[in-house]
């Protein structure tokens, strides 16, 4: 009955309950109840943490490294470490859009988390986002909730975090220029990105609308050439990011140097594009998950090519890193990127929760 009143009081300070021992509060190990039990006995909700307190709790410092072991753990294909189906999707035929349901569990890390998120192929007037996401933490022995989080924030991070690795793993020694197509919520968590964890003379914008250009490079204070095509942004670049909304090719593989790194972003369903089949048969293409690009790239299953290595498969050292080769890196998103990167948000708010 105490018990039931106290867990009652910390669930309504919002101290989070859940099986990872390390951060029993001091309260709950003196009256000696298990964590789980603690949990599944209070019924406890999930802790809330939303839009700019997940910014606030997760930097690309952290990130990047948690990703990128995520991404080999991936591609071990262990199921101990990464069980990840290919994304499920519903279509939402009347507005144009998908939902995504994307769970995932690391066994070894202890970490059981889905993310919902739906995606638009928005008309040009619209004003409401491409992308709206939430993800789910769960407790995997217990099944209780721990945390709900906006989606929006990880997605923008976890996506812009796996393109820098990929530009890491596969530009060329010595890169200097950097060319981003599109302007949305996508390009501007890779210009954080990419400035913070590699380093470019020079970064170009394109927007298919000048305005948005040029809003672009207002919003992030730095160095920023806006260009008035693809072409004129993309030629002699060493790095080009596709995250546009586009459904047909945006990028020609004749602009692009040989050599160049590009990594594809948008165009996440089977006949939808952003890059040409020049480019795709010049390039060696490199994927997060080879399944979820054989099911959901139009770039990869229209073009007809095939996927040369998963970025794990490169960070496991299974495959090689043809950094002098044209290289594409396409992204599909994944459910453990989603995981760690909720894990780590949740792991900061339990830090920052009982510093307090
Ligand atoms: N791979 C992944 O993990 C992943 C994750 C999130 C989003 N995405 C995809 O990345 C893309 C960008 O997402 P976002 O959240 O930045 O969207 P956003 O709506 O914020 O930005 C989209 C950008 O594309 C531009 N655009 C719109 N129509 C265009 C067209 N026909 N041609 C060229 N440009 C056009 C817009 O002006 C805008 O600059 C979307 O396709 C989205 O589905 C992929
Ligand atoms: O992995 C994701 O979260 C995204 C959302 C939008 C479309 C493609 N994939």
């Amino acid at each position: 009955m105490f018990k039931k009143a106290l867990l009652r009081l910390l669930n309504a300070a919002q101290i989070p309950l859940d099986v990872d021992s390390n951060f029993v509060p001091n309260q709950l190990s003196q009256f000696r109840i298990s964590v789980s039990e603690a949990a599944a006995m209070a019924g406890a909700p999930p802790v809330i943490i939303w839009e700019r307190e997940v910014e606030s709790l997760l930097h690309y410092k952290e990130l990047i490294p948690r990703l990128e072991e995520a991404l080999g753990k991936f591609s071990s294909r262990d199921s101990a470490e990464v069980i990840q189906p290919v994304r499920s999707t519903v279509p939402l035929q009347k507005h144009n859009g998908f939902l995504g349901l994307m769970p995932t569990y690391m066994e070894n890390d202890g970490v059981l988390s889905t993310k919902l998120v739906c995606f638009y192929n928005r008309g040009a007037g619209s004003t409401l986002p491409s992308v709206s996401a939430t993800v789910l933490l769960l407790d995997p022995e217990s099944g209780h909730m721990k945390a709900v989080m906006d989606g929006e924030a990880i997605t923008n991070m976890r996506t812009a975090g796996a393109s820098a690795i990929s530009a890491k793993l596969l530009m060329r020694h010595g890169a200097e220029v950097l060319a981003i197509l599109g302007t949305g919520q996508q390009a501007l968590s890779h210009y954080k990105a990419f400035t913070e964890m590699l380093s470019f003379k020079e970064v170009r914008v394109w927007n298919h609308r000048r305005e948005g250009a040029e809003k672009f490079r207002r919003s992030v204070g730095g160095p920023v050439t806006v260009c008035g095509s693809v072409e004129e942004a993309v030629r002699g670049a060493d790095v080009i990011v596709t995250v546009t909304r586009s459904i047909e090719p945006v990028l020609c593989g004749r602009w692009v140097k040989p050599g160049a790194h590009v990594a594809a972003v948008g165009a996440c369903r089977p006949d939808w594009r952003e890059l040409d089949d020049s480019l795709m048969k010049e390039a060696v293409v490199y994927a997060d998950s080879r399944e979820g690009a054989m099911a959901e790239s139009g770039d990869v299953i229209l073009s007809g090519v095939e996927v040369f290595a998963e970025l794990g498969d490169v960070i496991n050292g299974i495959k090689p890193a043809y950094r002098e080769k044209t290289t594409v890196f396409k992204s599909l998103g994944m459910g453990v990127e989603d995981a760690v990167a909720a894990n780590l948000v949740y792991e900061q708010w339990k830090a920052k929760a009982y510093k307090l």
